[in-house]
């Protein structure tokens, strides 16, 4: 099984890194939480900071009349077994104190960083290691003394505001009270006592300290109190005798008065038969015990709490995503990894998986034939028009059997008009492709976290499909003109060969007049060149698309990023690593769960090691 000093030195090393993390409590469980600690409470000049520096054994806090220690002092002890002793605090870790007259101006000036010179409080703790061979593993918390009273210069609040930071120490499950009475008061008006009292009813994680035993008036003693039958608690009360004012004047060396302190209980008539149990050595050892004993208790479910933790934080970093390699190599792996990933979204698009796609047939089916539908060739071929055209193209000499060049000229303006329809289904599909692709780069989870290459990507994918488009226009114009380059002669061979047809009922009857350009001959040319308008639109509706398809939709398949990479690849590493720009507090969110996660898992590992030896 463990030794004692290594599950508390345990205690202190992750009570340290939390500290480090700046995990001390906060929301919900932490694992400072979980751990054990040793709050010392009392009411002002009780004695706290004389029990707590005897247990040090040196002389480090900070002293004088009124309220002195107006902030929370975390104070972790470190056996050495080198002999080597000295102080570090938490706010300035690169500074070794082994001057401990310099520790306690340190913890004054500190205590002002955050107050001021006033006689105000806060709840900031002040974290203080102590490197010793003289002293026990320990965490102890030195809390602002406990008063009945505002003093000149505190606010009216200041009671209660030292008793409610008091209490939200001493509340938590883990924290062993250490409760400092002065023997020269009666035990019954102890503020300590009280508040222990109140957040410990069951005493369990109380232990009484009657301090000033030397200052009790002659003739009497505290034996009711030490032995128990004063006010009774689970562990058995310690008298201690600091050192008096006129010792720390005299500057009395704390080992001297440990000394000192021991004779006084080995020597005195009334607590003679207690020595053994007496003294702030034996505090520190009782205490020490005792903290091993609750931290065996706990290291099951301290376990536990690491475990769900580390599954929580992994969770999260797979969330968030795992940090991105510095070498230019992988860096360059991963985005292209990422630009495929993006590449395979847009794919779903259109291929069917993800919706929008169905635009483009959509395009194809409604948006282009009713475009052909609406094109004014009623207008153009009209018999106004058709006349005008014909008599035109006839020139001073009427054609003899049909007017050739009348029929091309009509035909030729009619086919123009197809070249609206054929460049609004090019834009109409590359404004879905262009949404496509702002969708898919939404969509695509990998590439969440980073928004440089986002952009870079929805860059480069907007030129090429820019690009596409510019070649879909040239081609479905390419289509247009050649239907007007040679037409279908087949197509008016047939027509002669038809019979002519009858002029329909309500039509205008043919007149005596045989003129080349009746109304009647007029309108048979206007109907032959509708039909073989009829029949371009019908041409043009199937191959539109297919040119539309084969430019925009299959380059977008193909080589929607082929140019952004061949970018990438000429690109050198600083470039790479910008493109991989995260969300800074993304990175910083990231790092602090990287930290917590390495504390935790060390934590475990510490656990294992000494739990199990
Ligand atoms: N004679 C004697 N004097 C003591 C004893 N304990 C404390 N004192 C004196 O009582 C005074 C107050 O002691 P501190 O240890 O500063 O008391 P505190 O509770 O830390 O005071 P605050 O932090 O200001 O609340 C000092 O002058 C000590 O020398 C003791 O056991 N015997």
């Amino acid at each position: 099984m463990a030794t004692m000093e290594s599950l508390i030195g345990l205690v202190n090393k992750i009570q340290r890194a939390c500290t480090v993390l700046g995990d001390h409590g906060g929301q919900g469980m932490s694992l400072w939480e979980a751990l054990p600690s040793v709050a010392v409470v009392g009411g002002q000049s009780s004695g706290k900071s004389s029990v707590l520096e005897s247990i040090v054994g040196r002389d480090f806090l900070p002293r004088g009349s009124g309220i002195v220690t107006r902030r929370p002092l975390v104070l972790q002890l470190h056996k050495t077994e080198s002999g080597a002793e000295y102080a570090e605090f938490l706010h300035a870790p690169k500074r070794r104190f082994t001057d401990f007259a310099a520790v306690r101006k340190e913890i004054s000036d500190e205590t002002d960083r955050i107050t001021g010179k006033t006689k105000q409080i806060s709840n900031i703790p002040i974290h203080l290691s102590i490197y010793s061979p003289n002293v026990v593993n320990l965490t102890l918390i030195d809390l602002p003394g406990l008063t009945k009273v505002a003093v000149e210069g505190q606010s009216d609040s200041i009671v209660e505001d030292i008793e409610n930071m008091v209490r939200s120490y001493v509340e938590k499950p883990n924290c062993i009270i250490l409760a400092i009475t002065p023997a020269n008061q009666d035990i019954a008006t102890s503020d300590a006592i009280k508040l222990a009292r109140e957040v410990d009813p069951s005493g369990e994680r109380t232990f009484g300290v009657l301090t000033k035993l030397d200052l009790m008036d002659k003739g009497t003693n505290a034996t009711e109190v030490l032995e128990g039958r004063a006010y009774r608690l689970q562990h058995p009360w310690v008298g201690i005798v600091n050192r008096s004012q006129a010792d720390i004047n005299k500057n009395v060396d704390m080992i001297i008065s440990r000394r000192k302190e021991r004779e006084y209980f080995e020597t005195s008539p009334d607590y003679g038969h207690l020595a053994s149990r007496m003294g702030s050595e034996y505090l520190a050892k009782l205490l020490s015990q005792h903290l091993e004993l609750v931290i065996r208790q706990r290291i099951p479910s301290i376990i536990a709490m690491i475990n769900k933790t580390i599954e929580e934080l992994n969770a999260e970093l797979d969330r968030i995503g795992r940090p991105i390699a510095a070498d230019g190599g992988a860096q360059l792996y991963m985005i292209l990894e990422l630009c495929r990933a993006f590449d395979r979204v847009f794919k779903e698009h259109l291929d069917g998986g993800r919706s929008g796609g169905d635009r483009i047939y959509g395009v194809f089916d409604h948006q282009l034939p009713a475009a052909l539908k609406k094109l004014p060739f009623d207008r153009h071929l009209s018999l106004k028009n058709v006349q005008k055209v014909v008599t035109e193209a006839d020139g001073y000499q009427p054609h003899l059997i049909a007017p050739e060049q009348g029929y091309r000229r009509l035909i030729d303006g009619s086919i123009t008009y197809f070249k609206g329809p054929a460049e609004a289904s090019v834009d109409a599909v590359h404004f879905v492709l262009k949404e496509l692709v702002r969708k898919s780069i939404a969509e695509t989870e990998e590439l969440k976290r980073f928004p440089t290459l986002q952009n870079d990507i929805a860059t480069a994918a907007n030129e090429a499909l820019e690009r596409f488009r510019e070649e879909g226009r040239k081609t479905v114009i390419r289509l247009v003109e050649m239907e007007s380059s040679y037409l279908t002669a087949d197509f008016f061979r047939k027509l002669h060969a038809e019979p002519e047809r009858k002029p329909e009922k309500n039509a205008n009857p043919p007149g005596p007049n045989n003129d080349l350009y009746h109304d009647h001959s007029l309108r048979r040319i206007g109907s032959n060149v509708s039909a073989y308008i009829a029949m371009v639109s019908d041409t043009l509706k199937n191959t539109i698309p297919k040119a539309v398809v084969y430019c925009q939709v299959r380059e977008a398949k193909r080589s929607l990023l082929t140019n952004f990479y061949a970018q990438i690849g000429r690109r050198e590493k600083e470039r790479l690593s910008a493109m991989l720009d995260e969300d800074p507090q993304l990175m910083e969110r990231r790092s602090q769960i990287a930290k917590r996660l390495e504390l935790y898992k060390s934590a475990r590992d510490e656990i294992d090691a000494v739990a199990w030896k």
